[in-house]
């Protein structure tokens, strides 16, 4: 069958109004528009061609990226766009840059840590891009006094950086500080004397991440100028005296709490993306299960097929509400720190971290399981699928390793169980901690499969999982008489207790989003079956902590299985729309398997005679290798 949409017959099937949907997963009809409309914008500009991007040399794709960048900022310009339709732009543009950094991490940083003077000195340069600037924190080795190493766009494109270092006055050490620091020159872009910079090399993949110029870098007797220290947190007086403002030394980690924020809705559109490209596929691709010379099975119809892509559906879903709201909550912890209220700074900070280090994790292990959910053609590139995975699975080390951020979360965890004893009440997404008593003992009273879909029990089941973990580390911790050592010897299980605590906060925002006024025939009906299939996939996944812990009984695991099958089945038919809602180019998703009219088959053959390697029928080295092979062969044969 050419041409055509090959998917009529499955949009055909959808129970709600996809339109409706669409608006949903944008944010609001005006987010929806936007994305929309540059999206598309993108997408029929030649400029912005990607599929050729893992035939390309390091050195043709890091020009291309330049020459990308350098194409869609003159667009910006002529266009007029706002920062808002700038920054999808870039994003649809779906190419790792040094902007990037410069936008997502150097102008955050002089923001949230430069005094006014030193925000109107360097932000009117930095929105101009008459400066671009990167975020230099990790070392090659321990410490903050070896050779930056890894900061993305430093290695051949920054002319400035936001360093991080120790700053030491008069013989004391007064701990990191950022600073900013010219390091090429505004003329000809030769290094500055005394600073050593250049790319760190090729990183994983072909194409992917390696759009990006990680890089290294040296200082040798280089004098940064004192108003070049990023001074709201701390200063240093021109007699070199230093001193601190009345804030939280913490703040000079503000910009990871705001990347963080970020990463967590870049997740959902990693995560969405893949289950895009696979759940198209699954329903093009037919294999076995035939009777009576009838059609194959479409192979999402297969319940192994559902109970592997589902969750990740569902998950896509769930990653892009709790984004949400972590936008919310990063936007009001940042109007609190402006009129001097920190109160919710390490909550916003744990919940950065943990959120970050979960979505991050189930995503890079989703897009994965979307490339094998798609069988042989998930591992060629054309599915969109590698390319995707390589970009993708930094985000699991890069703004904080994901163990180690875990473990953050578990001491702001351990800290709040040790406060209530002081009797404060724990707020916010602790707030569940303030019945710890009720946790420790209380029973769910599920007794048959539909029971698992009411909120409440979910959410009793999932808290007092996570409330149990927590105060079986914290009894445990309090065994050891140096905390320290027992933090680090107890690490795996308050990893495990963090892991508990963050996924009962994507399952009660996911609830509570479903309490919202939601319009659109059957969109909140979907929305309630994915939100039940996300909660009790990862109910069964990790049935073995709420068994252990006595929050389930082994009968009632079995029903929530049960129960889970029965919402595989109500997915099944409207998980095409579930993913046309969200609204993506076929550019975008750059995929032949997911291409939104499923005319697959066709497309993949089409695309294999591009390959260089099709450029000839004889390839090049037949005559140097394969040739004299072939007759020396020949020559034995005969003797
Ligand atoms: C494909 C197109 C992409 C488009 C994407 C769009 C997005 C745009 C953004 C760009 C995105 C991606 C590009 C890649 C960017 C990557 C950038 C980086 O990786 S930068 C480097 C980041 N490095 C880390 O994250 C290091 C991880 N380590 C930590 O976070 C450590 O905590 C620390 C180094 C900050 C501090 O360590 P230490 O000195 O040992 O202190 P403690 O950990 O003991 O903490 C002390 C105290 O502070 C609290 N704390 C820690 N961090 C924070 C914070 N961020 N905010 C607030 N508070 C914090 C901690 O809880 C402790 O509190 P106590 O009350 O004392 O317990
Ligand atoms: C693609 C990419 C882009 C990046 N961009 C930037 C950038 O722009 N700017 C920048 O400054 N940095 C950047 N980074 C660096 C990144 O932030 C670090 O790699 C990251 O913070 C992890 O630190 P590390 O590499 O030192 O790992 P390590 O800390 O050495 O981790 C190694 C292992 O040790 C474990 N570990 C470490 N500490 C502990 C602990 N306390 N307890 C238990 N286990 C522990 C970790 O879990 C991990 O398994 C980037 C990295 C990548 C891969």
């Amino acid at each position: 069958m050419e041409g055509g949409d090959h998917l009529a017959h499955e949009r055909k099937k959808a129970q709600f109004d996809v339109e409706a949907m669409k608006i949903v997963w944008a944010g609001s009809r005006h987010a929806f528009e936007v994305s929309d409309r540059i999206s598309k914008l993108v997408a029929s500009d030649p400029a912005f061609r990607k599929d050729n991007r893992p035939m390309l040399s390091r050195k043709e794709l890091f020009k291309n990226t330049l020459r990308k960048a350098a194409y869609a900022w003159k667009r910006i310009i002529e266009l007029r766009l706002s920062e808002e339709e700038a920054s999808k732009l870039r994003f649809y543009v779906d190419e790792p840059a040094f902007t990037d950094l410069h936008w997502g991490m150097f102008l955050p940083a002089i923001k949230g840590q430069g005094t006014e003077e030193q925000q109107q000195k360097w932000l009117p340069l930095a929105y101009k891009m008459q400066i671009i600037g990167c975020y230099a924190q990790t070392e090659l080795g321990h410490g903050s006094n070896s050779s930056k190493w890894w900061p993305g766009g430093l290695g051949k494109i920054s002319t400035h950086a936001v360093v991080y270092a120790r700053l030491i006055t008069d013989g004391q050490d007064h701990g990191v500080h950022g600073f900013i620091v010219q390091l090429r020159s505004l003329d000809d872009h030769s290094p500055l004397p005394g600073i050593t910079v250049g790319d760190i090399g090729m990183k994983f993949g072909n194409g992917a991440y390696n759009t990006m110029d990680n890089g290294v870098l040296r200082f040798d007797h280089v004098r940064i100028p004192r108003d070049q220290m990023l001074m709201k947190v701390s200063q240093v007086s021109r007699e070199g005296k230093y001193s601190q403002s009345n804030v939280p030394r913490q703040l000079v980690y503000g910009t990871m709490v705001f990347v963080r924020q970020t990463i967590v809705a870049d997740a959902s559109c990693a995560l969405s993306r893949a289950v895009c490209i696979a759940t198209r596929y699954s329903a093009v691709r037919r294999q076995f299960g035939s009777q009576n010379g009838g059609p194959e099975t479409q192979v999402i119809d297969y319940k192994t097929q559902q109970s592997r892509l589902f969750p990740l559906l569902a998950s896509a879903y769930a990653f892009r509400f709790v984004g949400e709201w972590l936008k919310w909550l990063y936007t009001d912890v940042t109007q609190r720190l402006q009129a001097n209220d920190f109160s919710t700074l390490p909550e916003a900070h744990a919940c950065t971290a943990g959120l970050k280090s979960l979505t991050t994790a189930a995503t890079a292990d989703g897009i994965e399981e979307c490339r094998k959910l798609c069988g042989g053609h998930g591992y060629l590139c054309s599915s969109g699928l590698p390319e995707l995975f390589a970009v993708y699975v930094p985000a699991c080390t890069y703004e904080g390793d994901n163990t180690v951020l875990l473990l953050q979360v578990a001491r702001f965890l351990v800290k709040t169980l040790s406060q209530l004893g002081s009797g404060k009440q724990p707020v916010g997404t602790t707030a569940y901690m303030g019945q710890v008593e009720h946790l420790m003992q209380c029973h769910c009273n599920v007794q048959k499969a539909e029971d698992w879909l009411k909120p409440a029990v979910i959410l009793e089941a999932f808290e007092a999982r996570s409330a149990r973990m927590s105060v079986a580390c914290a009894k445990n911790l309090s065994k050891f008489t140096n905390p320290e050592e027992g933090f680090a010897e107890l690490s795996g299980d308050l990893v495990e207790a963090a892991i508990a605590h963050c996924q009962l906060i994507i399952v009660s925002k996911f609830i509570e989003k479903l309490q919202q006024d939601i319009p659109g025939k059957g969109v909140k009906q979907q929305l309630g079956v994915l939100c039940n299939i996300y909660a009790l996939f990862l109910l069964h996944k990790h049935q073995g902590d709420f068994l252990s812990t006595g929050c389930i009984t082994p009968k009632q695991a079995y029903l929530a299985n049960e129960q889970l099958r029965a919402l595989y089945s109500q997915a099944r038919p409207n998980a095409i729309a579930l993913v046309d809602a969200f609204n993506y180019t076929d550019h975008y998703l750059g995929s032949i398997l997911g291409c939104y009219d499923g005319n697959v088959y066709p497309k993949l053959y089409e695309a294999a005679w591009k390959d260089p390697l099709n450029d000839s029928v004889v390839p090049d080295g037949y005559r140097e290798y394969i040739w004299p092979m072939l007759k020396q062969q020949l020559r034995t044969a005969r003797l």
